[in-house]
C-alpha cells in the first residue's frame, strides 16, 4: 500500500463544521492519514480536499497532525480554582463540560421549557438508532435496544407521529426496532418507507414508489439514490476484499451507503484502514466520506441526508411549513447534524444531541446517553397522557 503517492487526493469528505475535526476526520485518525496537514484547502464546493504534499514524505509532526493527535490524547491539565477558600481541582475537561451544558442544556432539566413551547402544537418525533436508542457497543450486530426503550418508543408513537432515521439499511433498522407503527428511513435518510399521504407528497418526488398491495395501500417508498445501487455494491465488495487483512475491520452494506468500522482495529493500524478506504474512494468521485463514531461512512454525492429526510417526512405527513408543529430530532452522530441544522434553521424545532462529552453541534439541547433518551421519551408520554386526560375531564364537566 503506497503511502508516498504525491498526487492531490480527490477523496471528498463532508465539510468539517468544527475546527476540532478540521477535515471531518477525528484528529486521531486524521493524524494518521498520509500527508494530512492543518488547514486543508476548502475547494469552491462544500467539500474539503486533502492536498497531498509535493514530496510525498511525512516529514514534520505539524504537517501530518501527529502533534494534534498527541495533544488531544495527553491528559488534560489540572486547574486549581480558589473559591470560598475551597480548592476545587477542576481539569480542562470539567470546565469544558460545564460551559458546554450551559450552551446545550439537558433536555431533561429543560423539559418544562420544551413542553411549554409544545403547548397547542403537534409534536413530531424523529429518532436516530445507534447511540440514541441503543448503546454503542463493539459489535454492530449486537447493538440492541432494551425492551424498556422499545416500550417507550411504542408509547411515544401512540401520541406523536414517530420516525426512525438511521445510517443502517431500512430493513436492518426495522428488524432492530421491531415496531410497525413507525416510519423508517434507512441509509442515512436515502431509503424512506412511511405512511405517506400522497396529497402532501409533491409530484416532483420522482423517486417515490407508489404503494402496492403487498406493502399495504398507504405505504410508499422514497429512494433518491436508486441509481447508486450498483456502485455501492461494487465499492462494498472492494472494501471487504481490501480490508479483510486488517484485524478487527468490519464493512457493512446499507443498500445506498456503506460503513467501514475501525472500532475493533488496533490504533496502530488506523493509517492502514484509512489509506485503504482512501485509495478505493479516489476512483469513485461520486462517493463521499463522512466520519461517524469509529466508522467511515461512504455515501453517494447527492443533495440528500437525514435533514432532507426529516423535511420529506414532515411534508408527507402534512406537517411542514406550519407553526403549529414542533419537530424534535434526537441523535448522537455527525450525520444527525444535518437534521439538527434543518430544525435550527428558522427555529422550527429542537435537535437534541446524545453525548456524554462536549461536542460542537447544531442541536439545541443534550442528553447524556440512551437511558436519558428513554427518560425524556417517557416524560413526553406522561405529559401528553395527563394533558389528554385533563381535556377529557374538562369536557365531561362542561
Ligand atoms: O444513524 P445511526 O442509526 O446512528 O447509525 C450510525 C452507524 O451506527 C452503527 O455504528 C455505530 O454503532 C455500532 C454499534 O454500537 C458501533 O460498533 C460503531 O462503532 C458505531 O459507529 C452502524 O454499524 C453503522 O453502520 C451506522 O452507520
Amino acid at each position: 500500500m503506497d503511502l508516498k503517492s504525491n498526487h492531490a487526493s480527490p477523496v471528498l469528505t463532508d465539510p468539517a463544521p468544527i475546527n476540532k475535526l478540521r477535515l471531518g476526520i477525528p484528529s486521531g485518525l486524521l493524524a494518521l492519514l498520509p500527508h494530512s496537514q492543518p488547514g486543508a484547502l476548502f475547494s469552491s464546493s462544500k467539500y474539503v480536499t486533502i492536498p497531498r504534499k509535493k514530496t510525498g514524505m511525512i516529514n514534520d509532526v505539524r504537517s501530518n497532525g501527529w502533534l494534534d493527535a498527541m495533544k488531544s490524547s495527553s491528559p488534560p491539565r489540572k486547574k486549581l480554582i480558589k473559591d470560598f477558600n475551597v480548592e476545587a481541582a477542576l481539569d480542562d475537561a470539567d470546565i469544558a463540560s460545564c460551559s458546554w451544558v450551559l450552551k446545550y442544556p439537558s433536555a431533561l432539566s429543560s423539559f418544562e421549557k420544551i413542553i411549554d413551547r409544545a403547548k397547542n402544537k403537534k409534536i413530531a418525533i424523529f429518532l436516530d438508532y445507534d447511540g440514541t436508542l441503543s448503546p454503542i457497543v463493539d459489535d454492530p450486530d449486537r447493538a440492541l435496544m432494551s425492551n424498556e426503550m422499545r416500550s417507550a418508543v411504542r408509547n411515544v408513537s401512540k401520541y406523536f407521529p414517530t420516525a426512525i432515521i438511521s445510517g443502517r439499511s431500512r430493513d436492518k433498522v426495522y428488524e432492530l426496532v421491531g415496531l410497525k407503527e413507525l416510519c423508517y428511513a434507512g441509509s442515512h435518510g436515502m431509503d424512506i418507507m412511511g405512511t405517506l399521504s400522497h396529497s402532501h407528497v409533491s409530484n416532483d418526488h420522482s423517486n417515490c414508489i407508489k404503494p402496492n398491495e403487498k406493502q399495504g395501500k398507504d405505504v410508499s417508498l422514497f429512494q433518491p439514490a436508486r441509481e447508486f445501487l450498483p456502485l455501492i455494491d461494487e465499492v462494498f465488495r472492494t472494501l471487504v476484499e481490501n480490508t479483510k487483512g486488517i484485524k478487527g475491520a468490519k464493512v457493512e452494506n446499507h443498500k445506498f451507503c456503506a460503513s467501514v468500522h475501525y472500532r475493533n482495529v488496533d490504533e496502530m493500524n488506523w493509517p492502514t484502514i484509512a489509506q485503504c478506504v482512501h485509495d478505493i474512494l479516489k476512483d469513485y468521485p461520486r462517493l463521499r466520506l463522512t466520519h461517524g463514531r469509529k466508522v467511515l461512512e461512504i455515501r453517494p454525492v447527492i443533495d440528500w441526508n437525514k435533514g432532507k429526510a426529516v423535511e420529506f417526512l414532515l411534508e408527507s405527513l402534512g406537517l411542514s411549513n406550519r407553526n403549529d408543529v414542533l419537530p424534535i430530532y434526537i441523535g448522537d452522530d455527525r450525520t444527525d447534524e444535518d437534521a439538527f441544522k434543518v430544525l435550527r434553521e428558522g427555529n422550527r424545532g429542537y435537535g437534541i444531541l446524545v453525548s456524554a462529552v462536549p461536542k460542537e453541534t447544531n442541536a439545541f439541547y443534550s442528553l447524556k446517553n440512551p437511558d436519558e433518551v428513554m427518560k425524556f421519551l417517557n416524560s413526553l408520554v406522561t405529559w401528553k397522557h395527563d394533558q389528554t386526560k385533563s381535556v377529557i375531564h374538562r369536557r365531561s364537566i362542561e
